[in-house]
């Protein structure tokens, strides 16, 4: 046990009901976006979009073993009163949650993103009061804290590959920054969409697309490049010009999308991931209107 562990006596297996209920609202976000359809050349309930080692029975099971990981997080900060001390423990919880991830995919990233992204939208709105602000502005505060206990050698990511050879922002940058895709681009788009008499679905795959038209996304500049990242831009920004996904020439647009993001083997999952990020804040936060 760590001197974290034992002062604080983690890592817990009972937590209060505020921290269970975080969890679950985690993983129930990660269960709607891994089965909203269709989403371009990403696993949904059609298929395995531009994966060949994941599936949506994979993606379901990843999310629920990752229950209890955010549940931690959310106690944690409950119980920690030091931001240091608070940033040590759930960067240990966040590469635990990693370790079981892989061991219940068998190896394969499916959530990598998405345990930083929700872990740290849990472990702020553990605290923070009723301001979505707020919350965007605690998770940048612990996102920029440094984390004392990541290993110091370890194999160089996807993203840190990406981010050398391009100098474009990754998964990092984007928690520092207090999500801005989020309150910027797919909370408006979401609840604009909703507001117009679109259905849920549609409603949640225009808050994808708007992601997908500004986020360097490291996936897919890892597989497939400027070009992939660039048709993945402006692919999504047709499809919302074109009236969204909620209309016939939407429709279209997207499935040319689609088309072309597997013809390049690119799949968007960090887009994915911040997509389950703003379904969490915007069940979080209910009664926000823009
Ligand atoms: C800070 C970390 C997120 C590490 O970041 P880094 O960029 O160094 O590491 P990556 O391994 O590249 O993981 C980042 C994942 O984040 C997603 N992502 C990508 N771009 C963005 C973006 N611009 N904004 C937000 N999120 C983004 C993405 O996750 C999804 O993609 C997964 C598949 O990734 P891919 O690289 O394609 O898959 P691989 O199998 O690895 O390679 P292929 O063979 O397929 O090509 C998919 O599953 C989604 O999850 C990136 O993968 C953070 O991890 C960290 O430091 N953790 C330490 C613990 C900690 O401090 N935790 C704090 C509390 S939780
Ligand atoms: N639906 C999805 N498809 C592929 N990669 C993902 N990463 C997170 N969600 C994903």
């Amino acid at each position: 046990m760590s001197t974290i562990e034992k002062r604080y006596n983690y890592a817990p297996t009972a937590w209060s009901s505020h921290a269970a209920y975080l969890g679950e609202l985690a993983t129930w976000a990660l269960e709607q976006e891994a089965r909203l359809s269709p989403k371009p050349a990403l696993v949904d309930s059609r298929g395995d979009g531009a994966h060949s080692d994941m599936n949506l029975a994979l993606m379901l099971s990843s999310a629920r073993c990752l229950e209890p990981w955010f549940a931690r997080m959310a106690e944690a900060a409950l119980t920690i009163s030091s931001d240091a001390e608070l940033r040590e423990c759930i960067g240990r919880l966040g590469r635990e949650a990693e370790a079981e991830m892989l061991s219940v995919t068998d190896g394969i990233n499916t959530h990598r993103g998405a345990i930083w992204a929700l872990g740290l939208i849990v472990t702020a709105a553990a605290t923070v009061g009723d301001s979505e602000a707020d919350l965007f502005n605690r998770t940048a505060q612990l996102a920029r804290l440094p984390d004392p206990s990541a290993p110091a050698a370890k194999t160089v990511s996807n993203g840190e590959k990406v981010a050398r050879e391009f100098r474009l922002p990754g998964a990092r940058e984007q928690a520092q920054q207090g999500f801005p895709h989020l309150h910027q681009m797919s909370l408006p788009t979401l609840r604009k969409s909703r507001a117009n008499g679109d259905v849920e679905s549609v409603a949640q795959l225009n808050a994808l697309l708007s992601i997908m038209t500004a986020l360097t996304d490291t996936c897919v500049l890892s597989r497939a490049g400027l070009a992939g990242l660039s048709a993945m831009q402006q692919g999504a920004a047709a499809v919302l010009k074109a009236g969204g996904c909620g209309s016939f020439a939407g429709r279209r647009a997207l499935a040319q999308l689609e088309s072309q993001l597997l013809s390049l083997n690119a799949s968007a999952g960090g887009a994915a991931d911040l997509l389950a990020a703003t379904l969490l804040v915007d069940r979080l936060f209910p009664d926000a209107i823009r």
